[in-house]
């Protein structure tokens, strides 16, 4: 697989791209952004107080957000490298992925204004399903993991 220098979500056509949690032309969303970095994928996110769920730690609605479009984001990265589409090289991509299903579980409290970072791995493609499993850290520490089932549509649509 290949470093990337571009986020995922980056190349998807301006149309598609205002998804409130990774659109790159949502001004009211989180612009969260996804890097295929060898055969893993990465983002990073810092929440501030208005995502507090008990005091000092991050509600859990926003970390199901963050790993539900960190996985599409990864999702869609890992379909163009199956089909050998040349991230570096292009400007829009073809492949467009969304949630079929979403587990996440809870494992630490996540914790306010420190950066979360996201790491994405392949576990399967199967036709149009993609199945990646992904882990949310906070210094080193897994406060969730998750694993998404993201489908491929079949238009470009
Ligand atoms: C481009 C920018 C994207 C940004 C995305 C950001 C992330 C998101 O929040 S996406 C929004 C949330 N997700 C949605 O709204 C999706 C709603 N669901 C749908 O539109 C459809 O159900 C969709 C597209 C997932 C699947 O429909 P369709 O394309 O007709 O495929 P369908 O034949 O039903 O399913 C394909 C395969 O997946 C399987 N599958 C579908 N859903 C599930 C599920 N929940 N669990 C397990 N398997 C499933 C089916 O069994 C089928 O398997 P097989 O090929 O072996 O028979």
């Amino acid at each position: 697989m290949q470093n990337k220098s571009k986020a995922i979500q980056d190349l998807y056509p301006d149309e598609l791209a205002h998804c409130y949690g990774c659109g790159k032309n949502n001004p009211f969303g989180y612009q969260l952004k996804t890097y295929l970095v060898g055969d893993e994928t990465i983002a990073h996110f810092t929440p501030d107080e208005k995502f507090t769920a008990l005091p000092g730690s991050v509600y859990g609605g926003l970390v199901a957000s963050l790993l539900d479009c960190h996985g599409t984001g990864s999702a869609a990265a890992f379909a163009c490298v199956a089909e050998n589409i040349d991230l570096e090289n292009t400007e829009t991509i073809p492949v467009r992925c969304v949630t079929a299903s979403l587990k996440v579980d809870f494992k630490a409290p996540t914790p306010m204004g420190t950066e979360l970072e996201l790491i994405g791995k392949l576990r399967s493609i199967e036709g149009r399903k993609i199945w990646v499993d992904m882990t949310l850290s906070a210094k080193g520490i897994i406060c969730a993991t998750g694993e998404i089932l993201a489908i491929k549509l079949k238009s470009n649509v």
